[in-house]
């Protein structure tokens, strides 16, 4: 009988991997196993960390290793499952044709999205084969906009723990916490602290949902392997009154932390995050409130391998899709005038990343490009007569300009050709909006970004009804296709989940150490040369989600070619063909074979 292992089974693949990477050996003589039992000295605590085969009913409630009904005849004699599974021995496909058939009598999305959840806590491949076979039906329900509901509502249908909860009651053991986690070879951390959760604003702990969310896409979209991820929250309290007075609310119950306690807590996450897994551990911020979003990134991306995919992902994938739309307006970036709702982490990080290409592209000065770019905040216009008052990252944004205090008005005054929504504020862009921006524009470029659906700046009907056919549409959350007066457009999905797998994976193959600007703009390159004439043709600017996982190799690729130019990669020698590499070492969810 084979290895198949049980609890904590994944100590001896970090152990083995170590040795492979490494070749050290411990001071005892032992190996130098991930969590230092062997480096420990004699008084110092250490964890009894045991290893076993799986089998019967233990294999059967492992996830990892569970496949149900398909388990062969051999296996079920060899690992004692005879009697604990029916007579049927079905194949994998007909396992997902079963399943999906279930999850689409649903009528409720998040019931699928609990069906789905269910299956990834049962049937771990079984749950990836179905999201990557079907994954424009899948990707509403575990990502946006379900995922949004599921957040809102995850203390009553929080069954089975998923992620790693690190609260205020952990600070100072945090480290602790981590090596709890039974998993010792992270590659990549989904880190939330539940305060801006898509546009739905604080939801505390309950905000779990994303970093899984998005973890699962990881997987997924970029084949990094589900034991690699880790999902995290970290609960500094919620301000939102509605869960503080849930009695069952499952966050601590109290007012966020803020200043210097709340610092101490990230800083010492931080640090036990790079002592537990090492330099090459990629952390994912992901829907921080902005007020604490910007400082993370400036602090730690010189010391730490992090990214935030709010303003870093978001930007990489509007600017894919500006690119690719560059030809079906046959002009280029600087010809355009962008004009924002919304100057949060979205909005002026894809702001700061448009300014960054022109500029490469035309070998141009930072500032004046940030002069095409006008963003309108909840008080109106960014303009210089409020710069005394802005917050830091809106400032390069407030150019001369009398103050304007709404969209419309904006619309008129700044004559944009692009419209972008990162508001987190649905049906700000009216009816006159898109009909202003419809007058001013042949082809006018609308991208209502903000999530879930309920927040969407316009829907891709309005949006579409209202320029007459005309606009080039793509939103955060997806939209069905429309047809307008005989013809139908598709609206894209305009979503940071094109850009963060595929950049994951181009780090992490690559052992790429920090994240530099001209990673994302390598991403957002290889996300627009997908773009097909057929795609150009149904109206689309992103390729369809269907070949998402070919898409996100040759972003790997990209990013890791990138890399290694900027002698930030730390694989080496570097692989001769990049695509073919990050197509091998993505994660693929067929069964494997017991023995
Ligand atoms: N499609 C995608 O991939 C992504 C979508 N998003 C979505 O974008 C939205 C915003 O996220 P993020 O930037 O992180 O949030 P932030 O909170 O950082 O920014 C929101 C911005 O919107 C402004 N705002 C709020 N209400 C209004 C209003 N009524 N009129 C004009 N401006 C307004 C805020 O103004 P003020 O500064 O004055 O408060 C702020 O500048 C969310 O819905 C999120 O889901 C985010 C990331 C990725
Ligand atoms: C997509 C995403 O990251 C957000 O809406 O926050
Ligand atoms: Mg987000």
């Amino acid at each position: 009988m084979g290895l198949v292992f049980q609890y904590k089974r994944a100590v001896m693949e970090a152990g083995d991997e170590i040795l492979k990477l490494e070749g050290k050996c411990g001071v005892s003589g032992g190996v130098q196993d991930m969590y230092g039992e062997d480096k420990a000295t004699e008084d110092q605590l250490v964890t009894p960390w045991a290893v076993s085969v799986a089998s019967g009913q233990i294999l059967l409630r492992d996830p990892r290793y569970n496949k149900g009904t398909c388990f062969t005849e051999k296996e079920r004699d060899a690992f004692f499952l005879r009697g604990l599974l029916p007579p049927v021995i079905m194949s994998q496909e007909d396992q997902e044709k079963k399943l999906m058939t279930n999850l689409r009598n649903y009528e409720v999305p998040l019931h699928r999205y609990m069906a789905m959840m269910d299956l990834q806590e049962r049937n771990e491949r079984l749950f990836y084969k179905l999201l990557i076979d079907n994954v424009e039906e899948l990707l509403p329900v575990v990502y946006t906009p379900v995922v949004g509901e599921a957040c809102q509502k995850y203390g009553s249908i929080f069954r089975r723990p998923q992620g790693l909860y690190i609260s205020l009651k952990e600070k100072g053991r945090i480290l602790e916490v981590l090596k709890n986690w039974p998993v010792k070879a992270i590659q990549v951390i989904v880190v939330t602290d539940g305060e801006r959760i898509l546009g739905l604003g604080d939801l505390g702990c309950q905000g779990m949902g994303i970093p899984v969310g998005k973890l699962s896409l990881y997987t997924a979209l970029g084949g990094v392997r589900p034991s690699a991820c880790l999902p995290i929250t970290i609960d500094v309290g919620t301000n939102n009154q509605k869960l503080l007075d849930d009695e069952f609310y499952i966050g601590l119950r109290q007012k966020r932390a803020t200043g210097e306690e709340y610092a101490e807590m990230l800083e010492e996450f931080m640090s036990a995050v790079k002592q537990n897994y090492g330099e090459k551990i990629l952390v994912q911020f992901e829907d921080f409130a902005n007020h604490n979003a910007f400082e993370l990134l400036a602090r730690y991306r010189t010391t730490h391998l992090v990214f935030n995919d709010d303003i870093q992902g978001t930007a990489s994938v509007v600017l894919a899709g500006l690119i690719a739309s560059l030809k079906v307006h046959g002009c280029t970036l600087a010809d355009h005038t962008f004009l924002f709702l919304g100057a949060g982490e979205a909005g002026t990080g894809i702001a700061e990343l448009i300014a960054l290409e022109i500029s490469k592209r035309t070998n141009s000065p930072l500032e004046e490009n940030r002069k095409k770019i006008w963003l309108v905040d909840s008080k109106g216009l960014l303009v210089s007569s409020r710069l005394e008052s802005l917050q830091h990252f809106k400032k390069p944004f407030a150019h001369e300009h009398e103050p304007v205090d709404n969209l419309l008005d904006a619309v008129k005054a700044v004559k944009p050709t692009v419209l972008i929504g990162t508001s987190g504020v649905g049906k700000t862009f009216t009816k006159e909006v898109v009909e202003e921006m419809s007058s001013l524009n042949e082809k006018p470029l609308i991208l209502a970004l903000s999530n879930p659906t309920s927040q969407a700046e316009c829907t891709a009907e309005e949006a579409y009804t209202w320029s007459k056919g005309r606009a080039i549409f793509a939103s955060g959350s997806p939209f069905k296709p429309v047809e307008y007066e005989g013809k139908l457009h598709v609206p894209g999905q305009a979503n940071n989940a094109y850009i963060f797998p595929g950049f994951g994976l181009g780090i992490i193959m690559s052992g790429t150490v920090r994240v530099h600007d001209d990673l994302l703009l390598a991403a957002s390159e290889a996300l627009a040369s997908q773009v097909t004439e057929e795609n150009y043709e149904k109206g689309l600017i992103y390729p369809p989600f269907t070949s998402i996982r070919k898409i996100s190799a040759n972003i790997a690729a990209k990013v890791a070619t990138k890399a290694y130019e900027l002698g930030i990669a730390s694989l080496l020698p570097q692989p001769r063909d990049l695509v073919h590499y990050a197509e091998r070492c993505m994660y693929t969810p067929t069964y494997r074979n017991y023995r």
